[in-house]
């Protein structure tokens, strides 16, 4: 039993360890989850404070733009509203909470936009500068951080002295305004209408002004009092006049009667009031010219713009009608321009483009003229390089009803794609139709290509009609040369329909054609004579190269021979012996007669006159192998030491002779053109000799 309570209870404790480690898991999970929370929210954070203080604006970004039209908003607001405030007691008064709130909302607008100038980064050698010290310094050393400073001083404190109705204090929140000519101009230039956008702008201008004068009106009219005289603002004490609406647009009317000098203003009384009246008439004038030069700039612009989209008729007219041209012929080119006129028809796109860099123009081209010319079959297949290339090219061009585009037998010098339209290839009569032309289709191209065989030359073959309006793109045959001699595929399928075309008119010359391309054959072949030549004569001047090298190989390796030559010459004979009588102890081969030994000379000597006219691989070879067969001999007949030595010295100086002469032989061959293999041979001669015990003996004594 109490074993088995011992067994309980050890089962309980580990039960309990078991869900205590669990627990314990739990929490640390549950620990490690708020953990991942808070590391979720703390790089957040970070990330937040490094984006924002690593935060850089460009200012050709759109964020830029749209925070300069923001700008805007405080910059007219404290120009048409303290100016207003300041003068008209009862808009003041009235509106006091919303002004203040609005007060300092532009200033805090003027607050973050100083710290978006410190962040705004310039181009540098068209490179955007991004770092922050730089950028803070630039603004800083700069007019601008002065007039923004000194426009954000809290000149509200003044309210303390003076009364809060006295919105004049914040003055100084004018000096804000350069941002404001920023925001204009970007606007203009963005702008799809920037005639309209002037036109407005100009109108806002004149409205602040009139605003102004307005306020100073009615300021004047209380300093000199109020319906003193006709001129001052009547007395307030007027039910009509004393409402706020009434005295703001009583005072605006005044001032804009002034300033457009439209309408009766009443005369002056008082000198103020002519001071008053003589400065306004002054501005006025200039408001005025600025008006008639503003709406006038615009109109030229607008007559510009459509000179440049349209050609000018109103001077073709008066050419046509001074050169006394036919009624006929003037209605003919009073519709064509009707007919521009109406649908919109631009003829000169290339030109309004031409001040684009190239490759904003060939983009644009190509997105207008790509639906055109991927309906046209020769261009389908071709790359959007050949396209690129084309679009630029093309001259657009409009054809009247009946008009003819190209007659038979005129001399061709453009090809044309039909980009809307449809003509017709007439015969000469103008009424029987060989074929009727529509959108995407091109010709003219027969004249202009020199197919081999047009009996034509670069006479038109057909007469083209339009047959109502055609719109058409002509290419010239310059442009169309220069084109396909980068892309020989379409031009060949361009000849292979110009064939076709002069094949069913029956006037194409085969057999010129036939002559044209054996000419072509041969100018091939002589082509290809020429670059085999061209290869033979660089192989040539290669081997020459490697022989001169060869040579200067061995003859280096001659004179090698020869100074091991003359070494051995100096030896003395002992010492020659010594070495050798050891290689024969070590061959095993003793003793010998001198008799033997003048036999091998004499043996050698034979051998090397027979070996003259042999192969030099061969006679080294074969030599090598007659030594040692002449000294086997010789040793198997037994002679004494001495002999022995003699006749090895006369065989190692033949050896090395033959060597030198067979080395020579080969430099002599090599002469004749076999430098590598001769070389190659000589190395061969060294394993041949190898090979015969005795010169093996000689060889390692001199490397040959
Ligand atoms: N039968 C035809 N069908 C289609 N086009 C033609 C036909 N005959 C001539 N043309 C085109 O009319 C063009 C007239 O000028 P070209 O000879 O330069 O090139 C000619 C061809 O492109």
């Amino acid at each position: 039993m109490e074993k088995e309570g011992d067994g309980n209870l050890a089962t309980n404790r580990w039960q309990r360890l078991i869900r205590w480690r669990q627990k314990q898991k739990v929490n640390v999970g549950g620990e490690d989850k708020k953990e991942v929370g808070k590391s979720d929210n703390t790089p957040w954070k970070v990330k937040l404070k490094r984006n924002l203080t690593e935060w850089i604006v460009d200012p050709s970004e759109e964020f830029y733009y749209v925070w300069l039209q923001v700008m805007i908003i405080p910059i007219f607001y404290n120009a048409v509203i303290i100016i207003c405030r300041t003068c008209f007691e009862q808009i003041q008064m009235n509106y006091l909470a919303v002004w203040l709130t609005l007060d300092y909302l532009s200033d805090l607008m003027f607050a973050a936009d100083m710290i978006i100038k410190v962040r705004t980064g310039y181009l540098d050698q068209g490179i955007l500068i991004q770092d922050r010290a730089q950028l803070k310094k630039r603004y800083l050393r700069s007019v601008h951080f002065k007039l923004d400073l000194c426009s954000l001083l809290p000149t509200d404190l003044l309210y303390l002295c003076f009364d809060i109705h006295t919105p004049l204090v914040r003055v100084n929140r004018f000096l804000h305004m350069s941002r404001l000519s920023e925001a204009m101009d970007r606007m203009e230039t963005r702008t799809s209408y920037p005639n309209t956008f002037r036109i407005s702008k100009l109108m806002l201008y004149i409205f602040v002004l009139i605003h102004w004068n307005a306020c100073l009106y009615f300021a004047l009219s209380k300093y000199i009092g109020l319906g003193a005289d006709r001129w001052v603002y009547p007395n307030t004490s007027l039910p009509v006049f004393n409402s706020m609406r009434r005295q703001y647009f009583y005072c605006f009317w005044f001032s804009a009667q002034i300033f457009t000098t439209v309408g009766d203003t009443p005369l002056p009384d008082r000198e103020e009031e002519y001071l008053f009246m003589i400065a306004d008439l002054l501005i006025a004038v200039l408001v005025f010219a600025s008006i008639v030069g503003n709406v006038g700039n615009v109109i030229t612009n607008l007559r510009d713009r459509d000179n440049v989209f349209f050609p000018n008729h109103e001077l073709v007219k008066v050419y046509l009608r001074s050169r006394h041209i036919s009624k006929d012929l003037r209605k003919r080119v009073s519709d064509w321009y009707q007919h521009l006129y109406i649908n919109k028809k631009i003829t000169r796109e290339n030109e309004i483009l031409k001040q684009l860099p190239v490759q904003l123009q060939t983009e644009i081209a190509v997105s207008v003229h790509l639906p055109t010319l991927s309906k046209v079959t020769i261009f389908q297949s071709c790359e959007k390089s050949l396209l690129e290339e084309l679009v630029l090219k093309l001259t657009p061009q409009v054809y009247s009803p009946g008009e003819y585009v190209c007659k038979k037998g005129d001399v061709g010098h453009e090809m044309y794609i039909i980009k809307e339209g449809k003509l017709a290839v007439v015969a000469d009569d103008g009424v029987t139709q060989y074929a009727v032309l529509s959108d995407g289709n091109f010709f003219g191209e027969i004249s202009i290509l020199n197919i081999k065989g047009n009996k034509s030359g670069n006479r038109r073959t057909a007469n083209i009609r339009s047959i109502g309006h055609s719109d058409l793109f002509s290419l010239s045959k310059e442009d169309l040369g220069v084109v396909l001699s980068e892309f020989p595929a379409a031009k060949r399928h361009l000849e292979e329909k110009g064939r076709q075309i002069l094949t069913k008119m029956g006037i194409l010359d085969e057999s010129a054609e036939g002559q044209q391309t054996v000419v072509e054959k041969v100018e091939t072949k002589l082509d290809r004579l020429e670059s085999n030549l061209d290869t033979l004569q660089t192989k040539l001047a290669r081997l020459m190269v490697e022989l001169e090298s060869s040579n200067r190989k061995m003859q280096s390796r001659v004179e090698l021979l020869e100074l091991e030559l003359e070494e051995m010459d100096h030896l003395p004979l002992e010492e020659l012996g010594g070495e050798r009588d050891g290689d024969w102890e070590l061959d095993g081969h003793r003793g010998g007669e001198e008799k033997r030994g003048e036999g091998v000379g004499e043996e050698a000597d034979r051998e090397r006159d027979e070996a003259k006219g042999e192969e030099e691989e061969e006679e080294e070879v074969g030599e090598g192998r007659v030594k040692g067969q002449g000294l086997g001999d010789n040793e198997s007949k037994g002679g004494d030491g001495e002999s022995r030595r003699s006749a090895k010295e006369e065989t190692g100086k033949r050896g090395l002779d033959r060597k030198v002469e067979g080395l020579e032989e080969g430099v002599a061959e090599n002469g004749q053109g076999g430098g590598e293999e001769k070389e190659e041979n000589a190395h061969d001669d060294g394993g041949a000799e190898a090979d015969g015990d005795t010169l093996h003996s000689h060889s390692e004594k001199a490397p040959t």
